[in-house]
């Protein structure tokens, strides 16, 4: 396989970016070994889309970069993830901290059973925060970066289950942005949704890319190209190809990346 073509270069702009990349990331499934070896840079301000087909280790990676693959039984990780100069896969690591720091929004939204005020202001409140007034301007700027409050302003004792589907996945971002991470990680966010719905996630997805990294993982090739500007192709675990998403749509390096474009397989 020609799975490595792209790997030096790739390893190359990793370490050039200091302040999120993963080096030499292998996660494993007791012995199986899920995801091999990828380093891949996460730069400021843009969206990084991974792609490949059903079961090439997308999900498990995006995961593992704020540690929720170590809640999953008999997974273990090798390799680094370094954020702002710190390797997080190293033992001592605060989880709820880093957690704080990369928030994570996933495929089927999940609200908690609560009002959609108090879905937002759940991490503020766990992380310290205080007052009506400080939660009541968090839940505001949450919700408005989201592009909800117009939407709920006048209903936000109401419970977040109230709420359409992709009010919900909108609310579900509003919630992970309360606690202003530094990085956003989306498990295909729209899948569950309908094409209008779609459009204000992809919206947003851009807007946010202004104020922090975000990583997602889709199955929607059009999608990956509209909002990502980089694109990560995984197959069977390892890095095909990495680089400008209009060059790995346009111009791929590697005939696995074209077939899986095309929609020739996967
Ligand atoms: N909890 C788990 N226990 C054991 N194996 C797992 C677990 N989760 C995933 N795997 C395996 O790891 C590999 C990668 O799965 P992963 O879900 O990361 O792929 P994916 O590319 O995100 O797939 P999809 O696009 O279908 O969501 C697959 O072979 C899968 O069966």
């Amino acid at each position: 396989m020609e799975a490595t073509l792209t790997a030096p270069h790739v390893l190359q702009e990793a370490m050039v970016e200091k302040n999120f990349r993963t080096e030499n990331l292998s996660i494993f499934y007791g012995t199986y070994e899920a995801v091999k070896g990828i380093s891949l840079p996460f730069p400021e301000k843009t969206v990084t889309a991974l792609i490949g087909p059903s079961g090439c280790g997308k999900s498990t990676f995006l995961r593992s970069l704020n540690r929720m693959n170590d809640e999953i039984s008999g997974s273990t990780t090798k390799g680094s993830i370094w954020i702002d100069g710190v390797d997080i896969n190293a033992s001592g690591t605060d989880v709820i901290k880093l957690r704080q720091k990369i928030g994570m929004v996933w495929q089927k939204p999940n609200p908690f059973y609560k009002s959609i005020y108090d879905n937002i202001a759940f991490g503020p409140r766990y992380h310290g925060v205080k007052g009506k007034k400080a939660l009541d301007e968090i839940v505001e700027s949450s919700l408005r970066r989201a592009a909800l409050w117009d939407e709920v302003k006048d209903r936000l004792k109401d419970s977040a289950l109230a709420l359409s589907g992709g009010q919900q996945q909108r609310l579900c971002i509003a919630r992970a942005l309360s606690v202003n991470p530094q990085i956003l990680l989306l498990d295909e966010p729209a899948s569950a949704l309908d094409p209008v719905s779609t459009g204000k996630i992809e919206e947003l997805i851009k807007e946010l890319k202004e104020e922090l990294r975000i990583v997602i993982v889709t199955h929607n090739m059009q999608q990956a190209a509209r909002i990502s500007d980089y694109t990560a192709y995984f197959y069977l675990g390892q890095l095909i190809e990495y680089g400008l998403t209009e060059k790995v749509f346009t111009n791929p390096e590697n005939s696995m990346t074209q077939e899986y474009i095309m929609g020739r397989f996967g």
